[in-house]
């Protein structure tokens, strides 16, 4: 059975965010991912992931200004001095945290934007992040987003992402590869999971549409967690799903995957 982390950005939201990681733990969840720590101190994060056993599996580096709809800055000519400081507080939080994977969100580029100068910035600001992290041995992630719930985000396939990957050439810059995302843009899943297997570092998962938990669309979960077991896909599966009623009730799927007979 693959490993899977709680993601506490959407699960167990009827809790404050810190009581998130003990409800976790309480779940038979051994990982957690969340969007950002910035707004808690580390030691307080560190505690609750010491108290409860959880490893930390991944965050995001700042990302703009997430309530007014930012997705990233780093594909922008204008905040590459921004973005050089996102990534030393997130490898500082890491360090402190143990956590070994960052994500990088890319952003939204408009209709009339440079692209070619955006993807530019991009490798240039990609290839300093994985610099960063290969010192201190973290791995940088970069995820293709569906263009439906985040129109215009700048990296929305595979493949772009996987050319992103070569352009920039660095051992520890791997793919993000999300379910839910990825079942929206292009269907096709395991074949694709299979040919990027190499690149794959991370996975998240939530079924469509709704972006619910497993067995609630049309998403064959069953079939996708075999599929990655039978492959030898090692990493962790981040559950960055929200829960159709109760983070518990969602949790059915993993309990009968934990235990088949329930
Ligand atoms: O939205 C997603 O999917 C994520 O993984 C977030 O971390 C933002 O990229
Ligand atoms: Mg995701």
């Amino acid at each position: 059975m693959p490993k899977f982390a709680a993601n506490l950005s959407m699960l167990f939201t009827e809790l404050p965010f810190l009581d998130r990681f003990d409800a976790a733990a309480s779940a038979g969840f051994e990982g957690v991912e969340f969007l950002f720590p910035y707004e808690y101190e580390t030691d307080d994060l560190a505690a609750r992931l010491k108290a409860n056993g959880l490893t930390q599996v991944l965050f995001n580096l700042s990302a703009g200004n997430w309530a007014a709809g930012d997705r990233g800055i780093a594909i922008y000519p204008n905040l590459t001095g921004e973005f050089r400081e996102s990534v030393q507080r997130a490898v500082k939080y890491a360090k402190a945290l143990g956590c070994k994977q960052l994500h990088c969100l890319a952003g939204t580029a408009p209709p009339g934007a440079d692209h070619r100068q955006m993807r530019k910035t991009y490798i240039e600001n990609l290839t300093f992040a994985a610099g960063a992290l290969a010192d201190e041995g973290m791995t940088l992630l970069i995820e293709a987003i569906n263009t439906r719930d985040v129109p215009n985000y700048f990296l929305d396939s595979t493949a772009k992402a996987a050319d992103v990957i070569e352009s920039v050439g660095a051992p520890n810059l791997r793919l993000q590869y999300d379910v839910y995302h990825m079942q929206i843009m292009e269907g096709d899943l395991t074949p694709t999971i299979d040919k990027y297997l190499p690149l794959i570092g991370h996975v998240q998962i939530a079924d469509t549409p709704g972006r619910h938990e497993p067995g609630t669309g049309e998403i064959n979960f069953p079939f996708v967690f075999d599929h990655l077991d039978r492959i030898g896909y090692k990493g962790w599966i981040g559950c960055e799903y929200k829960p159709r009623s109760s983070t518990s009730d969602s949790l059915q799927w993993w309990r009968k995957l934990k235990a088949p007979t329930i």
